[in-house]
This record gives structure tokens, C-alpha cells and sequence, in this order.
């Protein structure tokens, strides 16, 4: 491993301190499991991934890559109701889709469910679009923080209700660019 690659003991944004969670190489091994898992279930099919943006623009390049279906097309929609580490309550698409939905099977790509608000509003606005099936994939799933029930179809990780940064993961808009992903230190 290179110094530029050597994982940081702890990261401070805007005075909060993270300390190492979840590192490159596990990241990697469990995206590499839920890409086969799409693979084995979306066989025969054109599969629409839609990205959420902006967080989970670092995990869809990588999910993407490797489920290896080259008859894929790829989208992105933009939801926000974050500030800080909570959510609002607020859930604002500030960029939506322009694709025909009709009898496509959509894939969602999103970085986390946490209270589970996005993921619920996003799938009632996708379903509005008439396609023929939808599959929510997830990097990080917070059980423990469900305020809607709502279980994704797939997840690389099972996590505690902490507030994690990295990989896509930011705190207000910073340290998306983090290799690992990386937790507040209680
Ligand atoms: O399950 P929830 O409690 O709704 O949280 C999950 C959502 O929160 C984050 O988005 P955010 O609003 O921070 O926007 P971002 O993706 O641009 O960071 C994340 O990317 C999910 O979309
Ligand atoms: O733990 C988190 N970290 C960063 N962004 C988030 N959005 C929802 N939960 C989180």
C-alpha cells in the first residue's frame, strides 16, 4: 500500500471526529457479492439503474461495473433532506427523471436507508411511472433508525443507527471523496 492509499486513523469535519468503519477492501468484496446477486436476478432483462444522487454516484460506478450487463441504461435523480447529520423530515427531488418507465425494470441505487423517508417517497414516485418491476439496491442499511419499515431489496451492509461519511457518504456536502467509510467516534 502506497502512503496515499493508507487508511487515515481519524478524520475531523467541521470539529467532529470519524474514526475507520468500514475499509476499501471489504467495501469492495461486498459490492462485488450484491453485483452477482443483481446479476443471477436480473438475467434475460435491460435492466434502468437509476442513481441516487449525490451520494450514491461512488457506489452505482462501482455496482454497475461490476454486474456486467451490457444491454444496462443508466439515470440519475437527485432527492435531499439532510442537514447535518439529520434528516429534516423534508424530502425534495431536485432532479427527476426524463426516461419512460413503462414496462422497465428498474434498478435503484442508493448509498443508505436510514430512517427509510427517501427510499419510500422515491419507490411511490417511480411505481407512479408504470414500470414493470423495481429493485432497490443499497450499500448501507440502518435498521434500528426505520421510522417507515421499509427493507431494501438488497444491501452490502447491515450497520448500526450511527452517522457514517465516505464513499459517497458526506456531512453537509464534505468528505464524499473518502476511500473508506468511516464513523462518528461516540
Ligand atoms: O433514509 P433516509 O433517512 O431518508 O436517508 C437516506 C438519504 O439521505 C442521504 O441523502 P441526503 O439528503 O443527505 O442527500 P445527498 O445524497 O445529496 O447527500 C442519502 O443519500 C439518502 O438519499
Ligand atoms: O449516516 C449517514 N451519513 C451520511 N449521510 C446520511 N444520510 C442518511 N444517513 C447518513
Amino acid at each position: 500500500m502506497t502512503d496515499d492509499e493508507r487508511i487515515a486513523e481519524e478524520v475531523v469535519v467541521d470539529g467532529l471526529t470519524f474514526v475507520p468503519f468500514l475499509k476499501r477492501d471489504e467495501i469492495r468484496r461486498q459490492v462485488k457479492r450484491v453485483a452477482s446477486e443483481l446479476r443471477r436476478d436480473l438475467e434475460g432483462k435491460r435492466p434502468l439503474f437509476i442513481c441516487v444522487l449525490n451520494g450514491a454516484f461512488i457506489f452505482a460506478a462501482d455496482l454497475i461495473r461490476e454486474c456486467g450487463i451490457n444491454d444496462c441504461s443508466v439515470t440519475f435523480v437527485r432527492y435531499k433532506s439532510y442537514e447535518g447529520m439529520s434528516t429534516t423530515g423534508n424530502v425534495k427531488q431536485l432532479v427527476g427523471l426524463t426516461e419512460d418507465l413503462t414496462g422497465r425494470d428498474v434498478v435503484i441505487i442508493e448509498d443508505i436507508v436510514d430512517t427509510g423517508l427517501t427510499a419510500k417517497q422515491m419507490i411511490a414516485d417511480i411505481k407512479k411511472q408504470g414500470p414493470e418491476s423495481v429493485r432497490f439496491v443499497t450499500l448501507l442499511h440502518k435498521p434500528a433508525s426505520s421510522k417507515t419499515g421499509f427493507t431494501p431489496d438488497y444491501a452490502a451492509f447491515t450497520i448500526p443507527p450511527s452517522f457514517i461519511i465516505g464513499y459517497g457518504l458526506d456531512l453537509d456536502g464534505k468528505v464524499r471523496n473518502l476511500k473508506d467509510i468511516y464513523v462518528i467516534k461516540e
